[in-house]
């Protein structure tokens, strides 16, 4: 890895936001408004299998961006959804013993479906089952992650990704398991090697070759694997009210069902720091301010999603190099 001064494969050097805004007239924004009208246009349907905690507010988050949802929990059924929905959401936040095999197999057939879909890694490096099921997914991954800091630093542990540590030259592993519940306890930065070799990684098995992970936080960071775009903003409400990460996962897959998977990522985080900034207006508390988020997702505009504040950073071209292949996959 780099010998110089810049301590992670994105050349970024510390937490503040290094990289030059998105121009105004970026095609990358006209992507992002057409998703946001293409989905309030057509309904699209994605369907989820997620947690039982945040069921709800998925649903009405998918729902409110102007999509439709369909909650499964049988395999069959999941299979069956998976041909007429255009994406879907799976979350791990909430499993049960049945399903260490079943959700594996369910990977594997949309994989066979080239079907996409978005994965939360709720809880990553809790529990053996939850990592069994997290290491059946490496062989048919999905098309996008999203996670908070901690989650996809413990999966790209868990996938045996090769993401070299910051500031060292070693290729050592980052949080190989690191324990975090459902709250990060990393910052967001600190996930950014992790993100870009997982999204390499990820596209390596996309049939289109395009794939994305999201890592959300105070200021959230999305990548393809060449660029890493930073979006700032938002409302630390979001960390009051349970559900905040998942329904972001279900509204990543609901644009997944529409769009190509970074602008999908980068049009929901937008969509959720523009929403939030909006519900915490007046919002007395999280009861309030859940209920003017919801209205805040109905409400905010294509126009003002495609403005949003972007920082953007391209992967330095001496570490280009750096593919599935030398990525520690199998
Ligand atoms: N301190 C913060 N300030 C502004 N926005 C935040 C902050 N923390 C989180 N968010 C926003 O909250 C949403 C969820 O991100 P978060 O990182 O909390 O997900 P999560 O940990 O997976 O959440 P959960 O598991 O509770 O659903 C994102 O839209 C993110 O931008
Ligand atoms: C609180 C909680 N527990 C399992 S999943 C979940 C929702 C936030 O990820
Ligand atoms: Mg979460």
């Amino acid at each position: 890895m780099s010998t110089d001064a810049s301590p992670d494969i994105t050349g970024s050097t510390s937490a503040a936001l290094n990289g030059t805004p998105l121009p105004a007239d970026d095609p990358e924004r006209q992507l992002i408004a057409k998703a946001v009208r293409e989905v309030k246009d057509t309904t699209p349907l994605a369907q989820s299998f997620t947690n039982f905690v945040t069921v709800n507010l998925v649903a009405n988050a998918q729902l409110a961006a102007g999509g439709t949802a369909a909650m499964s929990y049988l395999p069959d059924d999941i299979i069956d959804t998976a041909a007429i929905a255009k994406a879907t959401y799976i979350n791990v936040g909430t499993l049960l013993p049945f399903f260490k095999d079943a959700l594996g197999n369910i990977a594997r057939s949309l994989q066979a479906m080239h079907h996409p879909w978005v994965l939360d890694p709720v809880a990553a490096g809790i529990g053996r089952t939850r990592s069994a099921i997290l290491w059946a997914f490496r062989s048919a991954p999905p098309t996008i992650v999203r996670g908070n800091a901690s989650e996809i630093i413990a999966l790209a542990g868990i996938w045996d990704l090769n993401v070299p540590s910051a500031g060292s030259d070693t290729g050592a592993k980052e949080g190989t398991t690191r324990p975090a519940g459902v709250e990060a306890v990393d910052d967001v930065d600190s996930a950014t090697n992790a993100a870009i070799v997982m999204a390499r990684y990820l596209r390596s098995y996309a049939p289109n070759h395009r794939a994305a992970v999201a890592v959300s936080g105070a200021t959230d960071l999305v990548t393809d694997g060449d660029t890493v775009y930073r979006l700032p903003g938002g409302s630390s409400m979001m960390t009051k009210i349970t559900g905040a990460g998942c329904s972001l996962g279900g509204v990543t897959a609901t644009y997944l069902a529409v769009a190509d998977p970074l602008t999908a990522a980068l049009a929901a985080s937008a969509l959720y720091n523009r929403a939030s900034e909006q519900a915490a207006e007046g919002c007395t508390g999280p009861g309030s301010f859940q209920t003017r988020f919801l209205d805040a997702l109905w409400n905010v505009t294509a126009e003002d999603i495609a403005a949003s504040p972007i920082i953007v950073s391209h992967v330095p071209a001496s570490q280009n190099s750096v593919s599935p292949d030398t990525a520690g996959t199998a």
